[in-house]
């Protein structure tokens, strides 16, 4: 399909990026993986997303940065042995195809689905769009549809890189409840008051968190709106960046994931559909 005019598409390194600008922002997109990698928002020219300088943009690997969609298992949450699957699933890895565009006078909005939805793991019949609304605001959201004649049960999740200026100077208002920390062998603790990050973190928040918000400098940066959601994950690896291929070792200092999270399995009747959504909004 043609797209819009506010969308243009470029070439490199073998991967396809569809470019979209309009009067309210710039973001861009990678066929490979259904990826988000830049929103730039024109109220202030700052990019809300973080891709890794390191970042392989050649289809071997995710890339490391941006929004990154879990389809149908986070992290591995898939049932085998760590390794035997590939970990957030298999949706971050393939190439989509941009089926449907338009734009009015809220911005341009893409539907995109992937090659396969069926796969070792996940072996059920179901549709998946990805619909990505560029505003003044992102909207990010994707729908699952069981299409077939048995339910099924999945895991998702929006696992966006958010730019900040410096981590240190960071902190994450409106999330409550408890978490869940990876890091310690999934104790569950309170979330803290005031929450700012300075050390390595990789936690499950279990309330359906709906607002948050990054402030940088006690300045409000970036809201995080979350639809249907059962969690919220929040992940800095930290120093622990240096043993992360595509990272480098101060890489850490300049991200912080949020990620819009349906971690305790979600049963999909036959018929029925779900959609998952991150809205981003500059301050
Ligand atoms: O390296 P990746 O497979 O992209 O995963 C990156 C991170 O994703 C999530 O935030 C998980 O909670 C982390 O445990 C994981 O390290």
């Amino acid at each position: 399909m043609s797209p819009v005019p506010s969308i243009s598409i470029s070439e490199s390194n073998g991967l396809s990026f569809l470019n979209v600008n309009n009067e309210f922002a710039s973001a861009k997109i990678s066929l490979f993986g259904g990826h988000v990698l830049s929103f730039v928002p024109a109220l202030d020219g700052k990019d809300r997303l973080w891709v890794s300088p390191h970042a392989y943009l050649n289809g071997e690997r995710p890339i490391r940065g941006g929004i990154p969609i879990c389809w149908p298992w986070f992290a591995n949450d898939h049932g085998k042995e760590a390794g035997e699957l590939p970990p957030h699933g298999f949706l971050r890895t393939q190439v989509w195809q941009l089926t449907e565009s338009s734009e009015d006078e809220s911005g341009t909005t893409l539907a995109l689905t992937p090659s396969f939805t069926r796969a070792e793991g996940f072996e059920h019949d179901c549709n998946v769009v990805l619909r990505v609304h560029v505003g003044a605001r992102l909207r990010v959201a994707l729908e699952t549809e069981n299409t077939g004649v048995a339910p099924f049960s999945f895991n998702t999740a929006l696992h966006t890189y958010f730019h900040v200026d410096h981590i240190k100077h960071t902190e994450l208002v409106g999330i409550t409840g408890e978490y869940k920390d990876k890091l310690d062998d999934w104790a569950v603790k309170p979330t803290p008051v005031p929450y700012t990050i300075d050390a390595e973190t990789d936690r499950i928040h279990l309330s359906a968190v709906k607002q948050a918000t990054i402030s940088v400098d006690s300045t409000e940066f970036t809201d995080v709106i979350s639809e249907g959601n059962d969690s919220l994950v929040v992940w800095n690896p930290w120093q622990g960046a240096a043993s992360i291929s595509d990272m480098d070792p101060f890489g850490y200092k300049h991200m912080l994931c949020v990620e819009s999270s349906v971690t305790k399995g979600l049963k999909l009747e036959p018929g029925e559909k779900f959609e998952l959504a991150q809205i981003i909004v500059p301050k």
